[in-house]
């Protein structure tokens, strides 16, 4: 259940003052999500997604939610943010960074068919098209200098042959970087969960909180290491090819990116490994945390080499 903040009906009321999207009728807690308090909101105006953040702040969400209104404009399917009267795109509820985004029909999936992977790889290619001009900028937090740092912590916790892994790998990637590739606006974070299907289409990315600049095969490679992963942790071809063949149906790939694809794999395998390592060894005290498995990552990493 991820709904952390409550959020009473006179609140959002309150709050609504605020906006020009018609008068309350209901406010439904998503139990799914993990991260962050989701609500359905309905007014007499439409449906809306209500989110309160737990972990962001709200200097850090103008750069997400303008992301979103930038993407949406150009066709991209994902939820456009609602502007407040102010102008403003970010409010405050509960003393916490809040926001209102359009409501997309679909649901996600965790066992997606050749066509969906399809649709998903050419809507990805379609986004980091419509980033081109988009004028901010934002460093990948949890790229190279990340996982550099975050494996001092971790080493002595492994055992010998993951410490190993880790460390070797860390290593290979640092003498192979993507720095030379393609590169723009990336969601970094386009797992299964993170994608409204509806029935073969994507009906809108979400969770747009990892999105940063980088390297376009690298976040391709996020992606088909989550939705063509099995559960032995192996890849499924088919998978794979139909979400690279739905990307390249709309941007293709260099010569120097196909190259680099499988390093961008193992690349996507070190962020995720780490970030779930981090989460098992060290669970935030009072933070909200739901731990995946480590395992997964390294398993497909080794699978990769
Ligand atoms: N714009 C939206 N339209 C429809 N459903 C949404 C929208 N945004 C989020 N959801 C629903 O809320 C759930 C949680 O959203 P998510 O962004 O993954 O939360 P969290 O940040 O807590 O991980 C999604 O799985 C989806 O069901
Ligand atoms: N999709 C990720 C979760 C998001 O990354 P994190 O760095 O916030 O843990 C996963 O499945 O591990």
């Amino acid at each position: 259940m991820s709904v952390y903040t409550p959020v009473s009906d006179d609140e959002m009321r309150v709050l609504l003052q605020d906006y020009a999207i018609g008068k309350f009728i209901a406010l439904q807690g998503i139990a799914q999500g993990i991260t962050n308090s989701n609500y359905f909101l309905t007014t007499t105006q439409g449906r809306y997604v209500l989110t309160v953040f737990e972990v962001l702040q709200a200097h850090e969400l103008p750069f997400f939610l303008e992301l979103k209104q930038h993407l949406s404009q150009r066709g991209v399917a994902c939820p456009a943010p609602i502007a407040r009267r102010d102008g403003r795109f970010n409010s405050t509820l509960a003393g916490k960074p809040a926001c209102l985004v359009s409501c997309l029909a679909g649901r996600d999936t965790s066992l997606p068919t050749a066509a969906q992977c399809f649709s998903t790889g050419a809507m990805l290619a379609k986004m980091h098209l419509a980033g081109a001009d988009f004028p901010q900028h934002m460093a990948n937090p949890r790229h190279a200098a990340w996982w550099q740092a975050e494996s001092q912590r971790l080493l002595p916790l492994l055992d010998e042959s993951d410490a190993a892994l880790l460390h070797s790998e860390i290593a290979f990637l640092a003498a192979h970087p993507d720095s030379h590739l393609p590169g723009g606006i990336i969601h970094a974070d386009l797992f299964k969960d993170n994608v409204l299907l509806a029935d073969d289409a994507v009906a809108g990315f979400i969770d747009f909180y990892y999105a940063c600049n980088g390297s376009f095969v690298y976040d391709l490679a996020i992606a088909i290491n989550d939705w063509a992963r099995q559960s032995n942790n192996q890849l499924n071809p088919a998978l794979q090819a139909a979400l690279l063949e739905g990307y390249q149906s709309v941007r293709p790939l260099s010569s120097d990116e196909l190259a680099y694809l499988s390093i961008a794999q193992r690349a996507g395998c070190i962020r995720f490994w780490v970030s779930r390592l981090l989460d098992y060894h060290f669970p935030q005290a009072g933070e909200i945390t739901f731990i995946k498995d480590p395992n997964a990552f390294r398993d497909l990493l080794l699978d990769l080499q």
